[in-house]
């Protein structure tokens, strides 16, 4: 299992520090929520703000766009050569076009899909992509309850990545602690987000662990 903290809950004041004490704590990616104000109501970091992420950061970004005008922001953060970016399938009519894009950047395409959006929308996007991230909260903030239908939710995605994508990367993302862990694992998870259950802690090394199941 590879674990990706959310710096949504780090320390801003102290956010280069908090990056690089996450990436030697054991960190396989950090996690980059960028929101717009329009599609989340709540808004995030610019590029200048990333840049200064990627600056500390020791492991690859993985950029998490909640926004509208995807391309925008595609070609706004493209430079900063993150692992991935996703972005989600609820906000944008030209999926695979947008996919293309991102990977002719030379990063990895993922898409995301809210609690409430069906895997069934994923049958002619999961061969295109490098992962899919499944919100396990209503995205827009850290912090908030985990929902167990995305449970389920990842089983069916496995079982279509079986048949159409074998390599496809399942990130999961909110809400997510040490005791959810082992049941999105066990569902056929790879990649852990987690931000107030990394950051609320004194001990990032210890909490990184406790969610590599
Ligand atoms: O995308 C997100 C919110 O939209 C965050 O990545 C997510 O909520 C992580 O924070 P936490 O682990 O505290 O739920
Ligand atoms: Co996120």
């Amino acid at each position: 299992m590879k674990i990706a903290p959310s710096i949504l809950s780090a320390d801003f004041g102290n956010l280069a520090e908090d990056v690089k004490a996450v990436c030697d704590a054991g960190a396989d990616l950090i996690h980059v929520d960028v929101m717009d104000g329009h599609f989340v109501p709540n808004m995030t970091m610019g590029p200048m703000i990333v840049k200064a992420v990627a600056k500390a950061a020791t492991k690859p970004l993985d950029i998490h766009f909640m926004v509208e005008d995807i391309p925008f922001f595609i070609d706004l953060y493209k430079d900063l050569k993150p692992e991935f970016i996703s972005f989600h399938i609820e906000e944008e009519k030209h999926i695979n076009r947008v996919i293309q894009k991102i990977r002719n950047e030379g990063i990895r395409p993922a898409v995301v899909l809210n609690p409430a959006t069906p895997v069934s929308l994923l049958e002619y996007i999961v061969a295109d992509v490098d992962m899919v991230l499944l919100m396990s909260v209503n995205p827009g903030f850290g912090g908030q309850k985990f929902i167990p239908s995305v449970l389920d939710k990842t089983k069916e995605l496995r079982e279509l990545a079986e048949k159409k994508n074998p390599s496809l990367l399942i990130e999961i993302d909110g809400g997510v602690n040490d005791k959810n862990a082992p049941l999105l694992k066990e569902a056929g998870a790879d990649i852990l987000v987690a931000g107030s259950y990394v950051f609320g802690s004194d001990d990032y090394s210890k909490v990184i662990n406790s969610l590599r199941v």
